[in-house]
């Protein structure tokens, strides 16, 4: 695991971060702590029968054993998920002081299981896409027993910002477009689809669509425009 860490410093999802980042990052090793490596994606006793039969349909087909880390075949990997953000710059690492101590992703913040975002992400270099399954729990109500719209963004710009950031490195959010075209209910299981539209410079345009599980309804469409930039402009 310390190997795979090792190799992860100096990128970003593979692309190259400056050197001051890498200096305060290197210099903050001593903090390593396995229990940050925690990966926040796996399996748990809140998912439901559906939603665990979806992942281990990916799982099945990833090319790295997700417990070993062996090499298998498949055109998947599962992305872990961190509950901070400049853990997935690290790869797991905590990196103590870098940026305040108490900021966690924000679908990450929620310590019980099954209460807000449960979700699972897989990414397809060869394809450029990206697909992740969705259960949103009790506490991301919005209409009466179904899934406030807010919470569908967050977690459309988490996914296609997941892909950008494989595909361009570095990036934000600069425009979201989301068109909701049916109530997702609380608890229930979809899946949400993001590709690569296009790439323009510094511009990377993503597409996206939530559906169920057997892609007979479309409950929400969005176009997504990220904007690269140097992860040293984050801090100042
Ligand atoms: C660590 C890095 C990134 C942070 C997120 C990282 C997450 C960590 C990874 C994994 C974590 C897991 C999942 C979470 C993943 C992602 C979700 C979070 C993402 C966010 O939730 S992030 C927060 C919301 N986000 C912002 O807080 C951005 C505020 N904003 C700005 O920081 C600037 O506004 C910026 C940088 C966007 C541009 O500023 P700038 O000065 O660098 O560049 P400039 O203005 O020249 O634009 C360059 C070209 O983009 C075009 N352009 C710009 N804006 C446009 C728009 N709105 N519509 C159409 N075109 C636009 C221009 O027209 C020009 O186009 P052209 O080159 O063709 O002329």
């Amino acid at each position: 695991m310390l190997a795979h860490i090792a190799r992860r410093i100096g990128h970003f999802h593979g692309h190259q971060i400056s050197s001051a980042i890498l200096r305060r990052m290197r210099a903050s090793l001593k903090t390593i702590n396995p229990i940050s490596l925690q990966d926040f994606s796996q399996p748990n006793p809140s998912w439901s029968p559906e939603m665990r039969k979806f992942y281990d349909h990916y799982n099945a087909q990833c090319d790295t054993d997700t417990e070993t880390y062996e090499n298998k075949t498949g055109p998947w990997r599962k992305l872990p998920s961190y509950n901070r953000s400049i853990k997935h710059a690290t790869g797991g690492i905590y990196i103590s002081k870098l940026i305040q101590a108490k900021a966690r992703l924000f679908t990450r913040s929620v310590n019980e299981q099954g209460a807000t975002f449960e979700y699972v992400a897989f990414f397809n270099k060869e394809e450029k896409i990206c697909i992740c399954l969705f259960q949103p729990g009790h506490l991301l109500e919005g209409a009466p027993g179904h899934v406030h719209g807010g919470a569908i963004a967050t977690m459309i710009d988490t996914v296609t910002g997941t892909l950008a950031g494989y595909l361009s490195g570095p990036s934000v959010t600069a425009n979201l477009n989301i068109n909701y075209r049916s109530p997702v209910p609380l608890g229930s299981v979809v899946i949400i689809h993001c590709a690569l539209d296009r790439i323009e410079g510094r511009k990377t345009f993503i597409t996206c669509k939530v559906t169920s599980t057997d892609e007979s309804k479309v409950y929400t469409e969005a176009t997504v425009l990220f904007v690269s930039i140097k992860l040293g402009s984050l801090f100042g």
